[in-house]
């Protein structure tokens, strides 16, 4: 669905994201984790073309980045990440319906007449994503553990091939962050995720597969059992860490 192959990214001379290839096939959820400027949000900010890469390609749904219409290729990846903070003085004012809403028409706001099978589908996932309590609340007085959710929501309305998640959970209490993750699991197989995160903890039982990111450059990449290890954490952090699995989810301990 996705291919980077050889995929460089140089500002300054300085080699931003380094040979980088991966593949991301239907049906596989994709965690990736990295120390802090790493290069993990300019990686797939190229997918949205926020970023463009000076060397090799990208291709999405057998388009290549460059050669073919990627606004078609966009208009099937969905993304939540705090560059949509530049639109809160506007969705502050907004209930919660109509952002979520607005996700099907692709604008921040709705601009153009509400077609009745629009509005059912948005009553649809307000209802599958427990969002009803909230429906007729602006977004200007929810948590930000609520925000996020129906950010994630406006994002899967449109029914996204691929969606980027970068640091959903940041800034959330313990049982906003839950709650947030809950939400993740009911998303449809069709939609596959990347999930950028600085927290094991947050690595579902529907994250797949997972990339570690050091220095612009893969340090390990593959299945989620062969690539979350001690040795392998301890490596991409500089620092004597323990993985512990508690059932499906895994944890870090820091050795003295
Ligand atoms: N357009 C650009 N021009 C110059 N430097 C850039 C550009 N885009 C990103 N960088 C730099 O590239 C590095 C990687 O940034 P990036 O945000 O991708 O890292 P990250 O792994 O997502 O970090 P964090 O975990 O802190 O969010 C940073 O040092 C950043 O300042």
């Amino acid at each position: 669905m996705i291919e980077y192959k050889n995929v460089s990214f140089i500002r300054d001379d300085r080699k931003i994201i380094d040979n980088v290839s991966f593949k991301l096939n239907s049906g596989e959820n994709w965690a990736i984790l990295g120390p802090n400027g790493s290069g993990k949000s300019t990686l797939f900010s190229m997918l949205m073309a926020y970023t463009v890469p000076s060397r090799g390609s990208v291709s999405a749904f057998g388009t290549e980045f460059g050669r073919g219409n990627w606004n078609t290729v966009k208009s099937q990846i969905g993304i939540v990440s705090s560059t949509m903070d530049r639109f809160d003085e506007v969705l502050n004012k907004q209930s919660v319906f109509d952002i979520v809403l607005s996700g099907i028409k692709k604008t921040i706001g709705i601009y153009d007449e509400v077609r009745e099978f629009e509005f059912e589908k948005t009553v649809g996932y307000i209802k599958k994503f427990s969002l009803g309590n909230l429906s007729d609340k602006k977004y200007g007085n929810l948590s930000q553990g609520e925000r996020k959710k129906v950010l994630v929501v406006r994002s899967l309305i449109s029914n996204p091939r691929v969606l980027i998640l970068d640091e959903p959970c940041a800034s959330l209490d313990l049982y906003q962050r839950e709650n947030l993750l809950r939400t993740l699991e009911k998303i449809d197989e069709q939609t596959n995720l990347i999930y950028i995160t600085h927290d094991i903890n947050e690595i579902m039982e529907f994250i797949t597969n997972v990339m570690l990111i050091k220095d612009g450059k893969i340090y390990k990449s593959g299945l989620k059992e062969d690539v979350l290890t001690s040795e392998n954490l301890s490596g991409l952090y500089d620092l004597k860490v323990e993985l512990e699995w508690n059932g499906k989810r895994a944890w870090v301990k820091v050795e003295e």
